[in-house]
């Protein structure tokens, strides 16, 4: 089976005044579709670079990231965000919903920017209605951020990231915003789509008990990323 998503020696190093900052350190990783990767590690260690690397918003300053079979690392800026566009689908921790738009128009935003027209929006139209239903928003098309609670906001997120098909989903702390039961609610559902849709999953979490819905679980130590064993962190 191919890797969604590979770092093969991915290093991030920042100018830190005279010196420098290693972010990430010769990271290695090979991602599958189906799999969610949990991503723990003290803040600072590097998990928001890693992901961001993995999901080219930013360039490794060595090494590569090869992401569905296109290395990331040697795009342009233009080629990068058609790289994202295609093949990635983003959550980040609070959702970032426009307070004008209801449910339904979060989800299409992108197609009415892009001037999508005819069959083309009639199918999107119908995908943003199977996506709310799926993640639980069913009758809820029409109301607007103010109208739905923060698990309903954080499933309207999903729903949109899920809108372009993406076959990597990148997650950076998708509950911090979220009491516990909504956390666990949120977690299995990204579970779930994973198995459904089989894409790839990174999750960036500060909570170990959610890393029970991970298959993998890799802790990030000053920029070092080790994958550790489930039964060693007591998930
Ligand atoms: N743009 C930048 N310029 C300089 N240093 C940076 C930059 N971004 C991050 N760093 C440094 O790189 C290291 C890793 O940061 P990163 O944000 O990836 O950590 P993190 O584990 O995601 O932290 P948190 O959990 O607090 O979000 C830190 O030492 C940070 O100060």
């Amino acid at each position: 089976m191919n890797n969604v998503v590979s770092l093969i020696d991915a290093t991030v190093v920042y100018p830190d005044g005279e010196s420098t900052v290693t972010a990430l350190d010769h990271a290695a990783l090979d991602l599958r579709a189906g799999q969610v990767l949990g991503v723990v590690g003290e803040s600072g260690s590097g998990k928001s670079t890693m992901l961001s690397v993995a999901g080219a918003l930013q360039v490794p300053t060595s090494g590569q990231v090869i992401i569905c079979g296109e290395h990331a690392e040697k795009a342009s800026v233009a080629e990068r965000t058609e790289i994202r566009r295609e093949h990635i689908g983003f959550v980040f921790q609070s959702p970032n919903l426009l307070g004008a738009l209801t449910a339904r128009e979060q989800l299409l935003i992108t197609e009415h920017l892009r001037g999508v027209r005819g069959k083309a929006l009639r199918a999107q139209r119908d995908r943003a209605e199977e996506l709310l239903q799926r993640v639980g928003l069913e009758g809820m098309g029409d109301r607007r951020p103010e109208q739905l609670s923060g698990g309903q906001r954080q499933r309207v997120n999903i729903a949109r990231a899920l809108m372009s098909q993406p076959q990597l989903l990148l997650a950076d702390e998708p509950t911090s915003a979220l009491d516990a039961k909504l956390s666990k609610e949120i977690v299995q559902l990204i579970r779930e789509l994973t198995d459904e849709f089989q894409f790839a999953t990174m999750m960036i979490t500060h909570n170990r008990s959610q890393l029970e819905v991970a298959d993998r679980i890799v802790e990030m130590r000053d920029g070092k990323m080790q994958e550790i064993p489930a039964s060693e962190i007591g998930v």
